[in-house]
């Protein structure tokens, strides 16, 4: 199995707690390295995890939050090799938390916590190793799903070799992933350029570097293609690496990409007569973390981009063309695109809140088929291939 160990202070650091401070609103306990975690009182109530409080099956919580005394104190507290024991002046409850527990959830101050593989930003030059898997080691073994999905997360997308050239096999290879996202466009997509769909992807034309789906309020996680039948010219595939041009034009116009990570932009699917699709709200293309400050997700997608009429400064025009002008620049440089003629049998899966898309142009018949997952269905089963579920719950609970 793939390893993705989670990183925390806990895996490096044995657990040398030396003293553990009551206060009458919080604990602090010193661990090794003179680092010391400090829990309010309420946090600590109402996150225990003894049966009474959350469920063993469920791990849904099950305590009244709201019945805990927001002034709730300890009344004793003891110390064992393996955690805390704190006896509580209300309900006279009685909680035990693991000293690994406490490390793994401390947020005062926050440990490191990486689950998933770091990611590797790539250039053209990742050309002459792309990632890939074989289409039956994906489909005899989670093992398989697990190689998959983690060089997904690695790079931002992985060529899948060997698939049988049909519709069916492709479908059922994505759904090792996770189900099938369905859209307006349908579930599973088997299409060519005979505009059946009123949209750019069903005609033969150029489509530039983008993300699909900035129009939902919750874009879709991943995309995949499988090129089926072709006979004509060009139809050629494009990759860019979204992250590491947003760390270039970051370094070479902070000014544009603090722009471009507040400035909301609308977006719409409206080709079709029976929707008109917008997401909740608009969106700037950068979303970070609001814990971490990392760039999360792009969302890019210059033809899907309607009109921008709701200014909340009118003096920010200028500034959002000349900060897109930019962004635009570092996306078509070709030291960051990845081509690639799709052929049957070879797929391509891609993170489509970081990895950029397009074609070149194309003249003949042209038949592509794939689909898309959401994005929490996908990191569910990255993590769970990955790591395991004992292993996960426990950086839950
Ligand atoms: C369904 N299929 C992938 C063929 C087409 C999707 C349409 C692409 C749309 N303009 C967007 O950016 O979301
Ligand atoms: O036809 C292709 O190769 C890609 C079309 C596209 O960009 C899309 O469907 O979003």
């Amino acid at each position: 199995m793939a390893s993705i160990v989670p990183k925390t202070i806990v895996e490096k650091n044995p657990i040398h707690y030396d003293q553990v401070l009551i206060s009458p609103t919080s604990v602090r306990v010193s661990w090794a390295d003179n680092i010391a975690s400090t829990y309010h009182n309420i946090w600590l109530r109402d996150h225990c995890q003894c049966e009474q409080c959350l469920h063993p099956l469920t791990k849904q919580r099950l305590l009244n939050t709201f019945e805990i005394p927001s002034d709730i104190k300890s009344t004793a507290i003891e110390q064992s090799k393996d955690g805390l024991t704190i006896h509580w002046n209300h309900q006279t409850h009685t909680s035990f938390y693991p000293w690994s527990w406490l490390q793994r959830h401390s947020y005062n101050p926050r440990f490191q916590k990486t689950f998933l593989p770091k990611k590797q930003l790539w250039n053209h030059e990742i050309q002459q190793n792309s990632p890939v898997v074989e289409y039956d080691t994906v489909m005899k073994s989670d093992d398989g799903v697990a190689e998959w999905t983690s060089k997904i997360e690695k790079y931002g997308f992985c060529f899948i070799d060997g698939i049988p050239i049909n519709p069916e096999s492709t479908q059922k290879l994505l759904c090792r992933i996770a189900f099938i996202r369905t859209t307006h466009y349908g579930g599973f997509w088997d299409f060519t350029s005979n505009l059946a769909k009123a949209d750019l992807a069903y005609t033969g034309l150029k489509i530039g570097a983008h993300t699909d789906t900035t129009y939902f309020t919750d874009p879709a996680g991943l995309q995949l293609f499988h090129l089926l039948e072709f006979d004509g010219e060009g139809g050629k595939s494009l990759l860019v690496d979204g992250f590491r041009a947003a760390q270039i034009l970051c370094e070479e116009d902070p000014n544009a990409y603090r722009i471009l990570s507040h400035i909301p932009i609308p977006s719409h699917s409206s080709g079709n007569k029976e929707t008109f699709i917008q997401p909740s709200m608009p969106r700037s293309i950068f979303t970070h973390d609001n814990s971490t400050g990392q760039l999360q997700q792009i969302r890019w997608n210059n033809e899907d981009r309607s009109i921008m009429d709701q200014w909340s400064d009118p003096n920010d025009v200028t500034l959002f063309y000349d900060a897109i002008r930019k962004w635009n620049e570092i996306l078509t440089r070709k030291d960051g695109e990845l081509w690639e003629q799709l052929r049957p049998g070879r797929a391509v899966i891609f993170d489509n809140w970081r990895v950029l898309h397009g074609r070149s142009a194309f003249t003949g018949h042209r038949r592509m088929c794939g689909g898309y997952i959401n994005r929490d269905d996908y990191v569910s089963r990255l993590r769970l291939t990955n790591l395991g579920r004992e292993r996960l719950l426990e950086t839950l609970f």
